[in-house]
Formats: C-alpha cells, sequence, structure tokens
C-alpha cells in the first residue's frame, strides 16, 4: 500500500469513527447540532421505507398507494367492563385481540394530570443537556435504566430516527432514576403505579377472554394474576425529533413488543403504525385513551389464540413527538408457556417454554459474537443485522448454505429462533409447531 493511499484510508477511518461517534449520541444531539438532510447512517433501503417522496408509500405488495389510511382501533370501555355489561366487553376484547392485537382503552380511570405530567417530564428530559443524559448511557442492555437511540444501537447498520430512556419500575431500582428534570421520579413514578393498577385490571379481563370459548377439563388456575403483581415493567420513554427528510427512516422499524401487554400513551402527534391484513394503518387513538397491544408473552401463553402484532413509527418533518410504552410481563426469572387451560387433546402445545431473563442473558453474551447470517432470497431484511427476520425466512451463510429458519417476527422471537436443528443452540426457546 502507498503510504498515500494510507493516509488516505487512515483519513477515512478517522472520520467514519467520527461519524460513528456522533450517532451514537441521539438524533436529538444530532438535530440539535442543526443537520438540514438525513446523514446516510439513516437512510434506509429504499423496499424498507414507509414513505415515498410525494405522498404516496408502499403497500405489501410493493405497489404504491396514497398515504396510509388511518385506522380506529376496537374501543374497549374500562367503565363497562367493571359494570354489568362486562361479558359483552370481554367478548369485544377477545374480537379485538384476535383480529387486531390492539385495541384502545377508554374511562380509563387514569386521572388527566397524571398523563399530562409524565408527558411533560418526558419532554424536560429530552430537553437537558446531553452531557446530563449522556450519563444514563450502556450498551450493557440488561441495565435498570438505559438511555439510547435506534432500536439497538449497538448492532444496528441503519439507525432509526429515536431517542429512548428505559426504565425498569421494580422498588430497587427506582433509585437509580433520572433525579432531574425536577420531579421526574415523582411523576414518572405516579404514572407507573397507575399503568400497572390499569394492566393487571385489562389482564385479569383479557384471561377471562381466553376462556370464553373453552371447554377446558383443566382446572382453572388464576394464580398466574398473582405473579403478575410482582411482574416486571419497563417504561420506554420514546423521543422521535422532526426529521428533515421523514421519508427516508423511520422513527422505529417493525418490531413486536415482548411482554404480555404493553400500555401506550402518546402526545399528539400521530407517528404508530400497525400492520393489519397485510398492510400498514397508522393508529388515530380517541383523546385520552390507551393504546394497548399483545405482546410476544402473551400470544405464548395463549398458546397462539392471541398474536402479537408488528408495528413501527413514522416519523415527521415539523413535530417532534414522545410516547411512554410501558411494557408488562411476568417476574423475568419466571417461565413463559402455554396456559394450561388452553392445552389439551385437541389444542396441541404450540411454543416451548421461554423466560425473560434468558433471552437478555443471550443478547448481551452472543449478540457482538454471533456471526452475521444474510438471507440471500425471501422477503425484506431489514438493517443488516439477525433482527426483524420475517417468518419463516431461510437464513444462509456466505456460502448460500441455509443454516437455520426464522419463526419469530420480533427480535425477541427471531432471535430465539435462528439457530435452529442441531445447530448453535443459542436460545431456542420459541417454537411454533406450524
Ligand atoms: O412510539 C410509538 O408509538 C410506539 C413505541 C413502541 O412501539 C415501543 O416503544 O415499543
Ligand atoms: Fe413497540
Amino acid at each position: 500500500m502507498s503510504p498515500a493511499m494510507s493516509l488516505q484510508s487512515v483519513k477515512a477511518r478517522a472520520e467514519d469513527d467520527h461519524c460513528k461517534s456522533v450517532y451514537q449520541k441521539g438524533v436529538k444531539h444530532l438535530c440539535d447540532s442543526g443537520i438540514t438532510k438525513v446523514p446516510n447512517k439513516y437512510v434506509l433501503p429504499i423496499s424498507d421505507r414507509a414513505l415515498l417522496k410525494d405522498g404516496l408509500e408502499l403497500n405489501q405488495n410493493n405497489i404504491n398507494v396514497h398515504n396510509s389510511s388511518t385506522i380506529q382501533l376496537p374501543v374497549i370501555d374500562f367503565a363497562q367492563l367493571q359494570g354489568p355489561n362486562r361479558s359483552q366487553v370481554l367478548k369485544s376484547l377477545a374480537k379485538a385481540c384476535q383480529e387486531y392485537g390492539f385495541f384502545q382503552v377508554i374511562n380509563h380511570e387514569i386521572p388527566d394530570n397524571v398523563i399530562k405530567n409524565m408527558i411533560e417530564v418526558a419532554k424536560q428530559f429530552f430537553e437537558l443537556p446531553f452531557e446530563e443524559r449522556a450519563k444514563l448511557m450502556s450498551n450493557e442492555l440488561g441495565t435498570p435504566v438505559r438511555y439510547g437511540t435506534s432500536f439497538n444501537q449497538n448492532i444496528d447498520g441503519v439507525f432509526c430516527w429515536r431517542d429512548f430512556l428505559k426504565l425498569m419500575c421494580n422498588p430497587d431500582v427506582l433509585h437509580l432514576w433520572p433525579s432531574s428534570p425536577m420531579d421526574f421520579r415523582k411523576e414518572v413514578l405516579s404514572y407507573s403505579k397507575k399503568t400497572k393498577q390499569l394492566f393487571m385490571m385489562v389482564m385479569e379481563a383479557v384471561l377471562e377472554s381466553l376462556r370464553l370459548d373453552v371447554t377446558s377439563k383443566n382446572a382453572p388456575d388464576d394464580s398466574i394474576l398473582d405473579e403478575f403483581e410482582d411482574g416486571s415493567q419497563m417504561m420506554v420513554i420514546n423521543c422521535y425529533p422532526a426529521c428533515p427528510e421523514p421519508d427516508l427512516t423511520l422513527g422505529m422499524p417493525p418490531h413486536s413488543d415482548y411482554g404480555f401487554l404493553t400500555l401506550l400513551l402518546q402526545d399528539e402527534v400521530k407517528g404508530l403504525q400497525i400492520q393489519h391484513e397485510g398492510n400498514w394503518f397508522t393508529v388515530d387513538p380517541l383523546p385520552n385513551s390507551f393504546v394497548v397491544n399483545v405482546g410476544d408473552h402473551l400470544e405464548i401463553f395463549s398458546n397462539g389464540r392471541y398474536k402479537s402484532v408488528l408495528h413501527r413509527v413514522l416519523v415527521n418533518s415539523s413535530k417532534s413527538r414522545i410516547s411512554v410504552a410501558s411494557l408488562h410481563s411476568l417476574p423475568v426469572q419466571s417461565i413463559v408457556r402455554p396456559w394450561a387451560e388452553l392445552v389439551d387433546e385437541a389444542n396441541p402445545r404450540k411454543y416451548k417454554d421461554t423466560d425473560f431473563a434468558s433471552f437478555l442473558q443471550y443478547i448481551t453474551s452472543c449478540e457482538p459474537k454471533r456471526p452475521m447470517y444474510r438471507p440471500v432470497a425471501g422477503p425484506t431484511f431489514n438493517y443488516g443485522t439477525s433482527l426483524n427476520l420475517c417468518n419463516n425466512e431461510l437464513i444462509r451463510d456466505t456460502q448460500g448454505t441455509v443454516v437455520a429458519r426464522a419463526y419469530g417476527r420480533s427480535p425477541f422471537l427471531s432471535i430465539a429462533l435462528v439457530e435452529l436443528d442441531g445447530l448453535e443452540t443459542g436460545y431456542a426457546a420459541w417454537n411454533p409447531e406450524t
């Protein structure tokens, strides 16, 4: 190599490193530096984009359609659920979980000021000086309080237009929550307690709804509800800054959530899209409602009756957006398995046991070392990592030999399944039989 060449490559590498470290600081920091174009790091391949420049978008068959229709999610009236119409509401709930995997809860009894203050302190948090936020950055996925960017900034090839603060909500880690802005801890704690209560009530109804058309010979078992009492709760506070070229990127790539249920609060800016009957729809929630969705653990627990649904987030050029996702599941050490009441000869078990702790351990320990498999055929493969694999996608090694098949649709499930059939079985936890 000539001296000039090597100098050039050293320079290029230095530039590259500089950019990498800028992107690791997040999109809020990037936007505050006054950019007017989306850097390449955030530009998705055309096939993965949601919006085309002229307001058109691609549908599932890559056919241009006008900007997505909005969807009115099924409405679950929490007040009705507590009254004489409960059985009617339970039927609507079962239908919503089966047909959409999403619903919106109205009359949920969480006071307006708790919601307003939650959004307010979330906004204030992202307005803190970068140095203050950066204290909470960590590459360790299991850290109880973690500030970060993109979907998984350790491995994403293309970054998404999102910064986040993830807060575990178990009492022993509350002292690690940010102490500024003022009132942050107080308001987030009050919000997390209210969402936990709401989760418990909705989860109880979901269990009841699962039993509606089951004539199980197994004894009814409600002990699971007690487990949820001590279950895990993770609050994900998302910030999607206004983006100069929103058609090139996404706030969040298609994914499903890992837990039982996610309760989502959004500010007044729309952006959430869900996949329904093969197409993407923008969610247009009723004012003061909570959007609730089925997560991977509920899919496993319900033995596939309720499916976790892919969703993603669009960004826009004029308004920054805040959302707060509260993800609920069993305690991290608990095994998630199909509910005994739903499994019998006619309905055989479809999923293997899994637990959140070993999932976390797996991605923390193996992810950076894992070889990068790229499928050579099949549906879109996002972000150049083994995340976001599509169902039944074949994974091939660099020689083109099939090494595995992806069953999951989400990072949680697909990671679990990329190793298969005697191949490295790091975490073969989720295994639908179809
Ligand atoms: O911001 C949103 O609307 C959705 C956020 C989300 O899907 C998540 O945090 O898992
Ligand atoms: Fe999500």
